[in-house]
């Protein structure tokens, strides 16, 4: 895939850019190597204050971030702010709290003295540069919410990014640039993909973090793996939104249909299958197909704008050929199922909502990345969860119940880095992130997030 801006609203190639030669990149590990040696020594006070005037530049510059954002791929431009201002949050909270969160810790008295030390402690040192390969979804959170704590934990940072977002890619790394970062703190290589194995195998990088698909994960973790290299992996995610009699029905059906087409469709922690008890199938089937139906599909920088295209031209028909499919072996589409009419220039897909759904079909099993939702009738809690938990995937969960024991039932047996109740899954810079079977491990976030790209070290002392 050549490194371009390409809009999704039109499909016109804006811009195209050379990667980086072999020497550009080595001169940039080389940097990031140096720069690591003096980063790791600053104080937290030093490091939040950098972070925090990179938070405000990107404040004061959202609405340009959020244009270009838009333009390379293709979110509504509220959707671009909103995700502007997460990001400044993060980078705030980091500053706020880092110190904290890799505060020394101090075993107990009688479990030092047992060891045999009169002094034990436990520290958090960074661990070097880190390669962060990165996604086009959400281009600025998906590294902000690395980079933010990487850098506050003292680590540094190389950013082989989506190839579909150059532009943003390169204004995060003159980002921190400009916020007064050492030149070597937090750089963009813009690189194709084939790139990332000989930067991972150098000896200066010394862990990576992914977020993207599950094959793109494998190949990064098999590659680190060689190397024993630390890797967290957020890959893709099929998020259960399951409704039960005691649940608000109205609010769930306007909810699932927000947790639905967000990003257009194109999170991984969007809700995709939508699994709802018997007794109230109807009415939410006919509420939420409903929302489904009543969205505005068009422009993304028009404000009245539900729902932008899709990323790319690849991205629309792998999403088609789940469709196709699942309507080839009997599936039914309550609303959508066709490419609008009259945007026939931009990779746009309707909002489509499919019932029907089996085993045999690819939708069952795949994760539809776009618009589309995939509705389940269940008889109670048991098959609720048996039909969230068939799937390689595991991320996060969407569950809508007033009864406490069901709640028990589903925190205790759904396979999912999240259980969300009575609301769609979103993430906050206080909470971790991420999930389990194949959608990846270690976690973001939180203080979780940041001690993964830490050296947990013990210190002890006999005398
Ligand atoms: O695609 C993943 C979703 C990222 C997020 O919302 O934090």
């Amino acid at each position: 895939m050549p490194i371009a801006t390409v809009n999704p609203a039109d499909g016109e190639t804006l811009k195209t850019f050379d990667p980086l030669s072999e020497d550009e990149i080595e001169r940039r590990i080389a940097e990031a190597d140096a720069a690591f040696r003096g980063w790791r020594t600053t104080t937290f006070e030093e490091r939040a204050r950098l972070l925090t005037a990179a938070a405000a530049l990107l404040e004061r510059e959202a609405s340009g971030v959020a244009r270009v954002v838009t333009t390379e791929m293709g979110k509504t431009l509220g959707a671009a702010e909103a995700e502007v201002a997460k990001c400044v949050k993060a980078m705030r909270w980091y500053a706020r709290n880092a110190e904290e969160l890799l505060a020394d810790e101090y075993p107990a008295a009688e479990d030092v003295a047992d060891s045999g030390a009169v002094r034990a402690r436990v520290c958090y040192r960074p661990l070097g540069p880190v390669l962060a390969v990165m996604p086009w979804n959400f281009p600025l959170w998906q590294v902000i919410r690395f980079a933010a704590p990487a850098l506050m934990a003292g680590n540094v940072g190389l950013l082989k990014h989506a190839s579909n977002v150059p532009q943003t890619a390169l204004y995060l790394g003159d980002l921190f640039h400009r916020a007064g970062f050492a030149p070597g703190c937090f750089q963009t290589l813009l690189v194709p993909s084939r790139a990332i194995e000989s930067v991972l195998r150098d000896r200066r990088i010394a862990a990576a973090t992914l977020t993207g698909s599950e094959g793109a994960g494998r190949s990064v973790a098999s590659v680190a793996g060689d190397e024993i290299k630390k890797t967290v992996l957020e890959l893709g995610g099929s998020d259960p939104f399951i409704v039960m009699p005691s649940a608000d029905i109205d609010a769930a059906a306007r909810v699932a249909v927000t947790a639905r087409v967000q990003n257009n469709g194109q999170s991984c922690i969007a809700a995709k299958r939508f699994l709802v008890h018997t007794d109230v199938y109807d009415a939410f089937a006919e509420r939420f197909t409903e929302g489904m139906r009543r969205l505005t599909v068009g422009d993304p920088m028009d404000p009245a704008t539900d729902v932008g295209p899709l990323s790319s031209e690849q991205g629309r028909s792998d999403l088609e050929d789940l469709v196709t499919d699942a309507l080839a072996q009997g599936a039914q589409a309550l609303c959508g199922g066709r490419r609008p009419e009259g945007l026939e220039r931009g990779f746009y897909y309707e909002p489509t909502v499919l019932t029907g759904i089996t085993d045999r079909m690819r939708i069952h099993h795949e994760e539809a990345f776009g618009p589309v939702a995939t509705l389940y009738r269940v008889s109670d809690v048991d098959e609720a969860i048996d039909v969230a938990n068939d799937t390689s995937f595991g991320l996060s969960s969407n569950v809508w119940t007033r009864d406490d024991a069901e709640t028990e039932r589903f925190v205790r047996d759904l396979e999912a880095g999240g259980v969300y109740l009575n609301g769609m899954t979103a993430s906050h810079p206080a909470l971790p992130f991420g999930g389990v079977k194949r959608s990846g491990y270690g976690r973001e976030l939180d203080g979780h997030g940041i001690r993964e790209f830490c050296n947990v070290t013990t210190v002890w002392q006999a005398a």
